[in-house]
Protein backbone atom coordinates (compact mmCIF):
# COMPACT_ATOMS: atom_id res chain seq x y z
CA UNK A 1 0.00 0.00 0.00
CA UNK A 2 1.53 3.46 -0.86
CA UNK A 3 0.98 6.34 0.42
CA UNK A 4 1.09 10.13 -0.47
CA UNK A 5 1.86 12.76 2.06
CA UNK A 6 1.99 16.11 1.47
CA UNK A 7 2.63 16.34 -2.28
CA UNK A 8 4.99 13.68 -2.26
CA UNK A 9 4.15 9.94 -3.44
CA UNK A 10 5.76 7.90 -0.13
CA UNK A 11 5.94 4.85 -2.18
CA UNK A 12 8.04 1.81 -0.80
CA UNK A 13 11.57 1.76 -1.92
CA UNK A 14 12.59 -1.85 -1.48
CA UNK A 15 16.47 -1.08 -1.50
CA UNK A 16 16.38 2.01 0.35
CA UNK A 17 13.86 0.07 3.27
CA UNK A 18 16.27 -3.39 2.80
CA UNK A 19 19.24 -0.71 3.84
CA UNK A 20 16.77 0.32 6.47
CA UNK A 21 15.77 -2.92 7.98
CA UNK A 22 19.23 -3.84 8.29
CA UNK A 23 19.94 -1.37 10.18
CA UNK A 24 17.33 -1.02 12.08
CA UNK A 25 15.22 -4.19 12.09
CA UNK A 26 15.19 -7.13 14.06
CA UNK A 27 15.53 -10.94 12.87
CA UNK A 28 11.53 -11.13 13.17
CA UNK A 29 9.49 -8.47 13.37
CA UNK A 30 6.23 -9.80 13.58
CA UNK A 31 4.83 -9.72 17.48
CA UNK A 32 2.20 -11.89 15.83
CA UNK A 33 4.84 -14.63 14.68
CA UNK A 34 6.58 -13.59 17.83
CA UNK A 35 3.80 -16.01 19.89
CA UNK A 36 1.24 -13.32 19.19
CA UNK A 37 2.09 -11.51 21.95
CA UNK A 38 2.33 -7.99 23.14
CA UNK A 39 5.97 -7.13 21.93
CA UNK A 40 8.21 -5.76 24.50
CA UNK A 41 7.96 -1.97 25.69
CA UNK A 42 9.85 0.28 23.04
CA UNK A 43 12.69 1.90 23.57
CA UNK A 44 10.77 5.61 22.97
CA UNK A 45 8.82 5.70 26.34
CA UNK A 46 11.91 6.07 27.77
CA UNK A 47 13.50 8.14 24.86
CA UNK A 48 14.92 11.54 26.96
CA UNK A 49 13.46 13.16 23.81
CA UNK A 50 10.01 12.09 23.40
CA UNK A 51 9.57 12.24 27.29
CA UNK A 52 10.38 16.06 26.34
CA UNK A 53 7.73 16.06 23.89
CA UNK A 54 5.22 14.58 26.03
CA UNK A 55 5.72 17.30 28.73
CA UNK A 56 4.38 20.76 28.37
CA UNK A 57 6.28 23.24 26.83
CA UNK A 58 7.66 25.15 29.42
CA UNK A 59 6.51 28.63 29.33
CA UNK A 60 9.23 30.37 30.74
CA UNK A 61 11.68 28.92 27.93
CA UNK A 62 9.74 30.19 25.28
CA UNK A 63 11.19 33.51 24.42
CA UNK A 64 7.96 35.32 23.12
CA UNK A 65 6.28 34.51 26.89
CA UNK A 66 4.00 37.70 27.80
CA UNK A 67 3.44 39.62 31.14
CA UNK A 68 1.24 37.62 32.15
CA UNK A 69 0.86 33.99 31.88
CA UNK A 70 -2.18 31.89 32.42
CA UNK A 71 -0.48 29.42 34.66
CA UNK A 72 -3.13 28.07 35.94
CA UNK A 73 -5.44 26.94 32.95
CA UNK A 74 -7.49 24.20 33.74
CA UNK A 75 -10.98 22.66 32.78
CA UNK A 76 -13.38 24.66 34.22
CA UNK A 77 -15.09 23.22 37.29
CA UNK A 78 -18.22 25.28 35.70
CA UNK A 79 -20.20 22.01 34.29
CA UNK A 80 -23.32 23.60 33.45
CA UNK A 81 -22.63 23.62 29.66
CA UNK A 82 -21.25 20.46 30.30
CA UNK A 83 -21.80 16.52 29.44
CA UNK A 84 -20.49 13.60 31.09
CA UNK A 85 -16.41 13.24 30.83
CA UNK A 86 -16.60 16.76 30.92
CA UNK A 87 -16.76 17.25 26.93
CA UNK A 88 -19.74 18.53 25.55
CA UNK A 89 -20.22 19.97 22.03
CA UNK A 90 -19.33 23.24 24.22
CA UNK A 91 -16.68 22.44 26.01
CA UNK A 92 -16.01 25.20 28.88
CA UNK A 93 -12.22 25.92 30.32
CA UNK A 94 -11.57 29.25 32.54
CA UNK A 95 -8.46 30.72 33.50
CA UNK A 96 -7.54 33.64 35.70
CA UNK A 97 -5.06 35.54 36.49
CA UNK A 98 -4.47 39.25 37.89
CA UNK A 99 -1.52 41.01 36.59
CA UNK A 100 -0.48 44.61 38.14
CA UNK A 101 -0.84 47.46 35.41
CA UNK A 102 -3.00 48.13 32.79
CA UNK A 103 0.19 48.75 30.43
CA UNK A 104 0.75 45.26 31.43
CA UNK A 105 -2.26 43.94 30.16
CA UNK A 106 -1.23 40.93 28.20
CA UNK A 107 -2.35 38.03 28.08
CA UNK A 108 -0.89 35.13 26.92
CA UNK A 109 -2.61 31.81 26.43
CA UNK A 110 0.11 28.78 27.41
CA UNK A 111 0.98 25.84 25.69
CA UNK A 112 0.06 23.68 28.55
CA UNK A 113 -1.71 20.54 28.96
CA UNK A 114 -5.01 20.35 27.09
CA UNK A 115 -3.73 22.80 24.85
CA UNK A 116 -0.37 21.83 23.56
CA UNK A 117 -2.43 19.81 20.79
CA UNK A 118 -0.85 21.72 17.88
CA UNK A 119 -3.41 22.14 15.84
CA UNK A 120 -3.67 23.87 12.80
CA UNK A 121 -5.75 26.68 13.62
CA UNK A 122 -8.77 27.81 11.39
CA UNK A 123 -10.68 30.51 13.29
CA UNK A 124 -11.13 31.81 16.50
CA UNK A 125 -13.84 34.10 17.65
CA UNK A 126 -12.63 36.64 20.69
CA UNK A 127 -15.18 37.76 22.79
CA UNK A 128 -14.84 40.23 25.05
CA UNK A 129 -17.59 41.47 27.69
CA UNK A 130 -17.07 44.17 30.55
CA UNK A 131 -19.84 45.56 32.28
CA UNK A 132 -22.49 44.35 29.78
CA UNK A 133 -20.88 45.51 27.04
CA UNK A 134 -19.28 42.87 24.60
CA UNK A 135 -16.85 43.08 21.92
CA UNK A 136 -15.85 40.11 19.37
CA UNK A 137 -13.60 39.53 17.04
CA UNK A 138 -13.22 36.52 14.62
CA UNK A 139 -9.58 35.88 13.03
CA UNK A 140 -9.15 33.22 10.95
CA UNK A 141 -5.84 31.09 10.05
CA UNK A 142 -3.63 33.66 8.29
CA UNK A 143 -4.06 36.53 11.01
CA UNK A 144 -3.75 33.99 14.46
CA UNK A 145 -1.36 32.43 15.26
CA UNK A 146 0.58 28.98 14.65
CA UNK A 147 2.85 26.85 16.73
CA UNK A 148 5.74 28.89 16.61
CA UNK A 149 4.48 32.57 15.90
CA UNK A 150 1.89 34.82 18.00
CA UNK A 151 0.20 37.13 17.49
CA UNK A 152 -0.69 40.75 19.04
CA UNK A 153 -4.25 41.49 18.86
CA UNK A 154 -4.61 45.33 20.22
CA UNK A 155 -7.37 46.41 22.54
CA UNK A 156 -8.76 49.69 21.80
CA UNK A 157 -7.42 52.33 24.49
CA UNK A 158 -9.77 52.74 27.25
CA UNK A 159 -10.16 53.15 30.54
CA UNK A 160 -10.74 50.10 32.03
CA UNK A 161 -12.26 51.38 35.19
CA UNK A 162 -14.73 53.90 33.63
CA UNK A 163 -14.79 52.57 29.61
CA UNK A 164 -15.25 49.03 29.40
CA UNK A 165 -13.87 47.35 26.34
CA UNK A 166 -15.59 48.76 23.66
CA UNK A 167 -15.60 48.86 20.16
CA UNK A 168 -13.73 44.89 19.87
CA UNK A 169 -10.41 44.30 19.07
CA UNK A 170 -7.63 45.25 16.10
CA UNK A 171 -5.16 43.24 15.30
CA UNK A 172 -2.93 45.68 14.35
CA UNK A 173 -2.78 47.88 17.38
CA UNK A 174 -0.64 50.52 17.85
CA UNK A 175 1.97 50.86 20.81
CA UNK A 176 -0.13 53.35 22.80
CA UNK A 177 -3.09 50.51 22.70
CA UNK A 178 -2.83 47.93 25.44
CA UNK A 179 -2.28 44.14 24.15
CA UNK A 180 -4.25 41.45 24.41
CA UNK A 181 -1.47 38.62 22.94
CA UNK A 182 -2.73 35.70 21.83
CA UNK A 183 -0.22 33.29 21.60
CA UNK A 184 -0.10 29.16 20.45
CA UNK A 185 -3.71 28.84 20.15
CA UNK A 186 -2.69 26.52 17.24
CA UNK A 187 -4.12 24.02 18.90
CA UNK A 188 -7.66 25.41 19.08
CA UNK A 189 -9.06 24.72 15.58
CA UNK A 190 -12.48 26.21 15.36
CA UNK A 191 -12.59 27.46 18.92
CA UNK A 192 -14.50 30.29 20.28
CA UNK A 193 -12.48 31.72 22.70
CA UNK A 194 -15.31 34.04 25.35
CA UNK A 195 -13.89 36.88 27.46
CA UNK A 196 -16.13 37.65 30.12
CA UNK A 197 -15.33 40.06 32.87
CA UNK A 198 -12.40 40.76 31.15
CA UNK A 199 -11.28 43.83 33.66
CA UNK A 200 -12.56 43.78 36.65
CA UNK A 201 -12.31 47.09 38.23
CA UNK A 202 -9.28 47.38 40.83
CA UNK A 203 -7.31 49.96 41.32
CA UNK A 204 -3.89 48.32 40.61
CA UNK A 205 -4.89 44.88 39.05
CA UNK A 206 -6.87 43.37 36.40
CA UNK A 207 -8.17 39.72 36.05
CA UNK A 208 -8.92 37.56 33.20
CA UNK A 209 -12.11 35.19 33.70
CA UNK A 210 -11.26 33.33 30.02
CA UNK A 211 -13.75 30.66 28.83
CA UNK A 212 -12.85 28.83 25.74
CA UNK A 213 -15.36 27.11 23.85
CA UNK A 214 -14.81 24.92 21.60
CA UNK A 215 -17.62 24.59 18.57
CA UNK A 216 -17.39 21.26 17.13
CA UNK A 217 -19.84 19.34 15.37
CA UNK A 218 -18.42 16.42 16.89
CA UNK A 219 -20.44 15.12 19.96
CA UNK A 220 -17.49 13.86 22.14
CA UNK A 221 -19.78 11.47 23.22
CA UNK A 222 -20.29 9.84 19.91
CA UNK A 223 -18.18 11.71 17.41
CA UNK A 224 -19.85 9.17 14.71
CA UNK A 225 -22.97 11.39 14.92
CA UNK A 226 -24.91 8.08 15.22
CA UNK A 227 -22.80 6.48 11.55
CA UNK A 228 -21.49 4.14 13.15
CA UNK A 229 -23.19 1.03 15.05
CA UNK A 230 -21.89 1.85 18.00
CA UNK A 231 -20.67 5.26 19.60
CA UNK A 232 -17.38 6.69 18.75
CA UNK A 233 -16.00 8.38 21.74
CA UNK A 234 -13.46 11.23 22.12
CA UNK A 235 -11.79 10.23 25.53
CA UNK A 236 -13.19 12.66 28.56
CA UNK A 237 -9.49 13.40 29.55
CA UNK A 238 -8.68 15.83 26.63
CA UNK A 239 -10.06 18.69 25.97
CA UNK A 240 -10.62 20.11 22.51
CA UNK A 241 -11.67 19.85 19.36
CA UNK A 242 -11.52 17.29 16.62
CA UNK A 243 -9.83 19.14 14.03
CA UNK A 244 -9.69 20.15 11.53
CA UNK A 245 -13.23 19.51 11.14
CA UNK A 246 -14.27 17.55 8.97
CA UNK A 247 -17.52 14.91 7.84
CA UNK A 248 -18.27 11.62 9.81
CA UNK A 249 -18.96 9.14 7.20
CA UNK A 250 -19.09 5.26 7.84
CA UNK A 251 -19.37 4.50 4.22
CA UNK A 252 -16.92 6.02 1.33
CA UNK A 253 -18.38 8.45 -0.65
CA UNK A 254 -17.60 9.20 -4.71
CA UNK A 255 -16.17 12.91 -4.33
CA UNK A 256 -16.79 13.28 -8.31
CA UNK A 257 -14.77 11.50 -10.97
CA UNK A 258 -14.13 8.50 -9.69
CA UNK A 259 -15.71 5.80 -11.91
CA UNK A 260 -17.09 3.24 -9.07
CA UNK A 261 -20.30 1.85 -9.59
CA UNK A 262 -21.89 -1.43 -8.46
CA UNK A 263 -24.54 -3.12 -9.84
CA UNK A 264 -25.71 -6.80 -9.86
CA UNK A 265 -24.53 -7.99 -13.27
CA UNK A 266 -21.54 -6.71 -13.14
CA UNK A 267 -20.58 -9.55 -10.33
CA UNK A 268 -20.45 -12.58 -12.88
CA UNK A 269 -22.33 -15.76 -11.62
CA UNK A 270 -18.86 -17.93 -10.19
CA UNK A 271 -17.90 -15.00 -7.91
CA UNK A 272 -20.34 -14.94 -5.72
CA UNK A 273 -22.93 -17.27 -4.17
CA UNK A 274 -26.19 -17.23 -4.79
CA UNK A 275 -27.38 -20.80 -4.38
CA UNK A 276 -26.01 -20.24 -0.44
CA UNK A 277 -28.20 -19.74 2.99
CA UNK A 278 -27.34 -18.83 6.40
CA UNK A 279 -24.03 -18.99 7.10
CA UNK A 280 -21.83 -20.08 4.65
CA UNK A 281 -18.89 -20.53 7.19
CA UNK A 282 -21.41 -23.69 7.90
CA UNK A 283 -21.44 -24.81 4.82
CA UNK A 284 -19.69 -27.89 4.20
CA UNK A 285 -18.28 -26.92 0.54
CA UNK A 286 -16.49 -23.37 0.67
CA UNK A 287 -18.38 -20.95 -1.54
CA UNK A 288 -17.39 -19.14 -4.63
CA UNK A 289 -16.69 -16.22 -2.26
CA UNK A 290 -14.18 -17.69 -0.89
CA UNK A 291 -12.46 -18.48 -4.56
CA UNK A 292 -9.86 -15.45 -3.76
CA UNK A 293 -8.51 -16.92 -0.77
CA UNK A 294 -8.00 -20.14 -2.15
CA UNK A 295 -11.18 -21.84 -1.54
CA UNK A 296 -10.83 -21.09 2.32
CA UNK A 297 -12.40 -18.57 4.47
CA UNK A 298 -10.28 -15.69 5.65
CA UNK A 299 -12.67 -15.27 8.80
CA UNK A 300 -13.29 -17.61 11.23
CA UNK A 301 -16.51 -18.17 13.30
CA UNK A 302 -15.42 -15.24 15.68
CA UNK A 303 -15.21 -12.76 12.64
CA UNK A 304 -11.36 -12.63 12.78
CA UNK A 305 -9.39 -13.41 10.04
CA UNK A 306 -7.75 -17.08 10.17
CA UNK A 307 -4.29 -17.29 11.79
CA UNK A 308 -2.85 -18.90 8.05
CA UNK A 309 -4.52 -15.74 6.46
CA UNK A 310 -3.35 -13.36 9.25
CA UNK A 311 0.83 -14.64 8.98
CA UNK A 312 0.43 -13.96 4.71
CA UNK A 313 -0.86 -10.72 5.42
CA UNK A 314 2.07 -10.17 7.91
CA UNK A 315 4.66 -11.90 5.68
CA UNK A 316 3.15 -9.38 3.04
CA UNK A 317 3.71 -6.36 4.88
CA UNK A 318 6.52 -6.78 6.89
CA UNK A 319 8.92 -9.13 5.14
CA UNK A 320 9.18 -7.46 1.83
CA UNK A 321 12.55 -7.61 1.52
CA UNK A 322 12.02 -11.87 2.00
CA UNK A 323 9.55 -11.79 -0.81
CA UNK A 324 10.56 -8.95 -2.88
CA UNK A 325 8.76 -10.87 -5.94
CA UNK A 326 5.55 -9.58 -5.08
CA UNK A 327 6.37 -5.85 -6.48
CA UNK A 328 4.86 -4.70 -9.08
CA UNK A 329 6.29 -1.51 -11.13
CA UNK A 330 9.48 -2.70 -11.94
CA UNK A 331 10.04 0.69 -13.99
CA UNK A 332 8.83 4.09 -13.96
CA UNK A 333 7.34 3.09 -17.68
CA UNK A 334 5.25 0.19 -15.94
CA UNK A 335 3.79 2.12 -13.78
CA UNK A 336 0.54 4.30 -14.24
CA UNK A 337 0.98 6.58 -11.32
CA UNK A 338 4.32 7.40 -12.67
CA UNK A 339 2.38 7.67 -16.34
CA UNK A 340 0.27 10.16 -14.64
CA UNK A 341 2.66 12.45 -13.75
CA UNK A 342 4.95 11.60 -16.19
CA UNK A 343 4.48 15.12 -18.08
CA UNK A 344 5.60 17.03 -15.24
CA UNK A 345 7.86 15.18 -13.10
CA UNK A 346 9.46 11.77 -13.88
CA UNK A 347 10.40 9.64 -11.06
CA UNK A 348 11.29 5.73 -11.00
CA UNK A 349 8.35 4.27 -9.40
CA UNK A 350 9.77 2.83 -6.05
CA UNK A 351 7.13 -0.23 -6.40
CA UNK A 352 3.79 -1.05 -5.53
CA UNK A 353 3.15 -4.46 -3.51
CA UNK A 354 0.65 -6.81 -4.61
CA UNK A 355 -1.65 -7.71 -1.82
CA UNK A 356 -4.23 -10.65 -0.98
CA UNK A 357 -7.71 -9.91 -1.35
CA UNK A 358 -10.96 -11.20 0.91
CA UNK A 359 -14.08 -11.48 -0.72
CA UNK A 360 -16.60 -11.12 1.31
CA UNK A 361 -20.74 -12.67 0.53
CA UNK A 362 -22.45 -9.43 -0.80
CA UNK A 363 -25.92 -9.04 -2.17
CA UNK A 364 -26.26 -10.99 -4.61
CA UNK A 365 -25.28 -13.63 -2.60
CA UNK A 366 -28.39 -16.25 -0.89
CA UNK A 367 -26.62 -16.13 2.56
CA UNK A 368 -27.58 -14.28 5.47
CA UNK A 369 -26.74 -11.08 6.27
CA UNK A 370 -24.86 -12.21 9.90
CA UNK A 371 -23.16 -14.79 7.13
CA UNK A 372 -19.42 -14.86 9.14
CA UNK A 373 -18.02 -13.92 5.70
CA UNK A 374 -19.62 -10.22 6.09
CA UNK A 375 -17.48 -8.79 8.50
CA UNK A 376 -16.11 -5.74 6.85
CA UNK A 377 -19.45 -4.30 5.55
CA UNK A 378 -21.59 -5.01 8.96
CA UNK A 379 -18.99 -2.03 10.10
CA UNK A 380 -17.18 -1.22 13.53
CA UNK A 381 -17.79 -3.62 16.33
CA UNK A 382 -15.09 -3.35 19.06
CA UNK A 383 -15.17 -0.62 20.87
CA UNK A 384 -12.42 1.96 20.25
CA UNK A 385 -11.94 5.41 21.55
CA UNK A 386 -10.31 8.39 20.06
CA UNK A 387 -7.75 10.22 22.28
CA UNK A 388 -5.18 12.42 22.99
CA UNK A 389 -1.95 10.24 21.77
CA UNK A 390 1.60 11.00 23.50
CA UNK A 391 4.57 12.38 22.16
CA UNK A 392 2.79 14.89 20.44
CA UNK A 393 1.16 13.07 17.33
CA UNK A 394 -2.08 14.64 17.99
CA UNK A 395 -5.19 12.47 18.28
CA UNK A 396 -5.15 8.51 17.74
CA UNK A 397 -7.70 5.72 18.34
CA UNK A 398 -7.23 2.92 21.20
CA UNK A 399 -9.11 0.22 21.97
CA UNK A 400 -11.34 0.19 24.74
CA UNK A 401 -11.75 -3.66 24.90
CA UNK A 402 -9.14 -6.49 24.37
CA UNK A 403 -8.33 -7.43 20.87
CA UNK A 404 -7.60 -10.86 19.95
CA UNK A 405 -5.32 -11.32 17.12
CA UNK A 406 -6.58 -10.93 13.84
CA UNK A 407 -9.73 -8.94 14.68
CA UNK A 408 -11.45 -6.63 12.66
CA UNK A 409 -11.06 -2.29 14.23
CA UNK A 410 -12.42 -0.23 11.38
CA UNK A 411 -12.40 0.68 7.52
CA UNK A 412 -10.38 3.26 6.10
CA UNK A 413 -13.42 5.52 4.66
CA UNK A 414 -13.31 8.71 2.89
CA UNK A 415 -13.78 10.09 -0.34
CA UNK A 416 -13.05 8.49 -3.66
CA UNK A 417 -10.62 10.34 -5.45
CA UNK A 418 -9.25 9.94 -8.66
CA UNK A 419 -5.20 10.02 -8.75
CA UNK A 420 -5.46 13.04 -11.24
CA UNK A 421 -8.33 14.84 -8.35
CA UNK A 422 -6.22 13.96 -5.86
CA UNK A 423 -2.64 15.80 -7.56
CA UNK A 424 -5.49 18.83 -8.26
CA UNK A 425 -6.38 18.92 -4.43
CA UNK A 426 -2.73 19.14 -3.67
CA UNK A 427 -1.50 21.61 -6.13
CA UNK A 428 -4.57 23.71 -5.09
CA UNK A 429 -3.80 24.27 -1.38
CA UNK A 430 -0.69 24.90 0.42
CA UNK A 431 0.02 22.45 3.07
CA UNK A 432 -2.47 20.47 2.16
CA UNK A 433 -3.37 16.45 3.30
CA UNK A 434 -0.33 17.25 6.02
CA UNK A 435 -3.05 15.00 7.96
CA UNK A 436 -4.58 12.57 7.61
CA UNK A 437 -2.77 10.76 4.99
CA UNK A 438 -4.38 9.84 1.58
CA UNK A 439 -4.62 6.34 0.89
CA UNK A 440 -4.03 4.94 -3.11
CA UNK A 441 -6.09 1.77 -4.08
CA UNK A 442 -2.84 0.04 -5.03
CA UNK A 443 -3.29 -3.32 -4.60
CA UNK A 444 -3.63 -4.46 -7.78
CA UNK A 445 -2.57 -1.86 -9.52
CA UNK A 446 -0.79 -3.31 -12.42
CA UNK A 447 -3.56 -5.93 -13.37
CA UNK A 448 -4.86 -5.42 -16.79
CA UNK A 449 -8.22 -5.84 -15.31
CA UNK A 450 -7.80 -3.06 -13.12
CA UNK A 451 -7.09 0.34 -14.94
CA UNK A 452 -9.47 0.17 -17.83
CA UNK A 453 -10.14 4.19 -16.85
CA UNK A 454 -6.31 4.87 -17.09
CA UNK A 455 -6.68 6.12 -12.88
CA UNK A 456 -5.92 4.63 -9.85
CA UNK A 457 -8.34 5.61 -7.62
CA UNK A 458 -7.42 7.13 -3.79
CA UNK A 459 -9.15 7.44 -0.75
CA UNK A 460 -8.70 10.76 0.91
CA UNK A 461 -10.54 11.10 4.21
CA UNK A 462 -9.60 15.04 5.12
CA UNK A 463 -13.15 15.55 4.97
CA UNK A 464 -15.04 13.04 4.83
CA UNK A 465 -13.87 10.11 6.45
CA UNK A 466 -14.27 7.93 9.75
CA UNK A 467 -12.02 7.33 12.97
CA UNK A 468 -9.29 5.42 11.01
CA UNK A 469 -8.51 8.79 10.08
CA UNK A 470 -7.23 8.94 13.45
CA UNK A 471 -5.03 6.18 13.18
CA UNK A 472 -1.18 7.10 13.87
CA UNK A 473 1.59 5.58 12.62
CA UNK A 474 4.42 3.55 13.56
CA UNK A 475 7.46 1.86 11.97
CA UNK A 476 7.37 -1.67 11.70
CA UNK A 477 5.81 -2.62 14.49
CA UNK A 478 2.41 -1.53 14.09
CA UNK A 479 -0.51 -3.55 15.73
CA UNK A 480 -2.88 -3.15 13.13
CA UNK A 481 -2.67 -4.13 9.20
CA UNK A 482 -4.55 -3.33 6.08
CA UNK A 483 -5.97 -5.81 4.24
CA UNK A 484 -7.94 -4.98 0.74
CA UNK A 485 -11.28 -6.10 0.80
CA UNK A 486 -13.70 -6.96 -2.31
CA UNK A 487 -17.20 -6.67 -1.17
CA UNK A 488 -19.38 -4.73 -3.68
CA UNK A 489 -17.15 -5.86 -6.80
CA UNK A 490 -14.34 -8.30 -7.72
CA UNK A 491 -12.95 -5.85 -9.92
CA UNK A 492 -10.00 -4.45 -7.93
CA UNK A 493 -10.20 -1.24 -8.85
CA UNK A 494 -11.94 -0.17 -6.16
CA UNK A 495 -11.76 -1.70 -3.08
CA UNK A 496 -12.28 -1.82 0.86
CA UNK A 497 -9.36 -1.32 3.10
CA UNK A 498 -9.60 -3.09 6.53
CA UNK A 499 -7.38 -2.84 9.77
CA UNK A 500 -7.40 -5.78 11.53
CA UNK A 501 -5.42 -6.41 14.53
CA UNK A 502 -2.19 -8.56 13.91
CA UNK A 503 -1.54 -9.45 17.19
CA UNK A 504 -3.35 -9.40 20.80
CA UNK A 505 -3.80 -6.03 21.62
CA UNK A 506 -4.76 -4.55 25.45
CA UNK A 507 -7.49 -2.43 26.13
CA UNK A 508 -6.13 0.95 26.22
CA UNK A 509 -3.53 0.45 23.72
CA UNK A 510 -3.31 2.68 20.93
CA UNK A 511 -3.71 1.64 17.45
CA UNK A 512 -1.25 2.37 15.13
CA UNK A 513 -0.62 1.52 11.49
CA UNK A 514 2.43 1.24 9.33
CA UNK A 515 1.72 4.02 6.90
CA UNK A 516 5.57 2.70 5.17
CA UNK A 517 7.14 5.96 4.97
CA UNK A 518 10.28 6.14 3.13
CA UNK A 519 12.32 8.25 5.56
CA UNK A 520 15.06 7.75 2.79
CA UNK A 521 13.29 10.61 1.24
CA UNK A 522 14.00 13.82 1.94
CA UNK A 523 10.26 15.05 1.10
CA UNK A 524 8.88 12.57 3.36
CA UNK A 525 11.24 13.59 6.13
CA UNK A 526 10.71 16.92 5.83
CA UNK A 527 6.81 16.12 5.64
CA UNK A 528 6.89 13.72 8.35
CA UNK A 529 8.72 13.64 11.65
CA UNK A 530 8.19 10.36 13.54
CA UNK A 531 7.14 10.35 16.92
CA UNK A 532 6.20 6.66 16.78
CA UNK A 533 8.26 5.51 19.89
CA UNK A 534 9.05 2.06 18.08
CA UNK A 535 13.07 1.01 18.75
CA UNK A 536 12.43 0.19 15.06
CA UNK A 537 11.46 3.33 14.03
CA UNK A 538 12.90 4.30 10.52
CA UNK A 539 12.70 7.78 11.32
CA UNK A 540 14.75 7.55 14.45
CA UNK A 541 18.11 8.83 12.89
CA UNK A 542 16.73 11.94 11.80
CA UNK A 543 14.47 12.18 14.92
CA UNK A 544 16.49 13.84 17.67
CA UNK A 545 18.02 16.86 15.77
CA UNK A 546 14.48 17.44 13.34
CA UNK A 547 12.15 17.60 16.23
CA UNK A 548 12.59 20.44 18.72
C1 LIG B 1 -3.84 9.94 9.61
S1 LIG B 1 -3.43 11.27 10.64
C2 LIG B 1 -3.55 10.54 12.23
C3 LIG B 1 -4.39 11.38 13.14
C4 LIG B 1 -3.72 12.62 13.61
N1 LIG B 1 -2.81 12.32 14.69
C5 LIG B 1 -4.71 13.68 14.03
O1 LIG B 1 -4.55 14.28 15.09
O2 LIG B 1 -5.66 13.92 13.27
C6 LIG B 1 -1.72 11.44 10.31
C7 LIG B 1 -1.06 12.57 11.03
O3 LIG B 1 -0.90 12.25 12.40
C8 LIG B 1 0.38 12.63 12.86
N2 LIG B 1 1.12 11.41 13.15
C9 LIG B 1 0.69 10.15 13.00
N3 LIG B 1 1.63 9.28 13.38
C10 LIG B 1 2.69 9.99 13.77
C11 LIG B 1 3.98 9.65 14.23
N4 LIG B 1 4.37 8.40 14.38
N5 LIG B 1 4.82 10.65 14.50
C12 LIG B 1 4.46 11.93 14.35
N6 LIG B 1 3.25 12.32 13.92
C13 LIG B 1 2.37 11.36 13.62
C14 LIG B 1 1.02 13.39 11.73
O4 LIG B 1 0.70 14.74 11.91
C15 LIG B 1 0.32 12.87 10.53
O5 LIG B 1 0.32 13.80 9.49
Amino acid sequence: MSLTISGWNLLRDKQKCFSQHKRGKPENLSPFIENNSKPQLCATSLDPCLAKENGSTSVEENPAALNLIMENYSSSSDTSESDTAGLSNTDKLAVSKECSTVAENKLRISKDKEFSHERELKQINLKIEYQGERSCQVFDRREASCATESKNLSLPSVDPITDGVKGGLVADGTAQQDTLSICELDCLNGVRVKQDHLWVPKKKGISFDLDVESTSRHNPLDISRGEENIPIPLAGDVVGNLSPEFYYTSKCVIYQNAPVTFSLAKVPEDECCSSCFGDCLNSPIACACSKETGGEYAYNADGCLHDWFLRKAIKEKIRWDVYPRDYYCPSMSSCPIERLKYVRKIESCKGHLLRKFVKECWRKCGCDKRCGNRVVQRGISRRLEVFWAPHGKGWGVRTLENLPAGAFVCEYVGEILTHEELEGRKMSKSGYLKQPFPLLLDADLCSDHVLKNGEPLCLDSTHYGNIARFINHRCYDANVLDIPILIESTDRHYYHVAYFTNRVVEVREELTWDYEIDFDDKHSLKAFQCRCGSRFCRGRDYKLSEIS
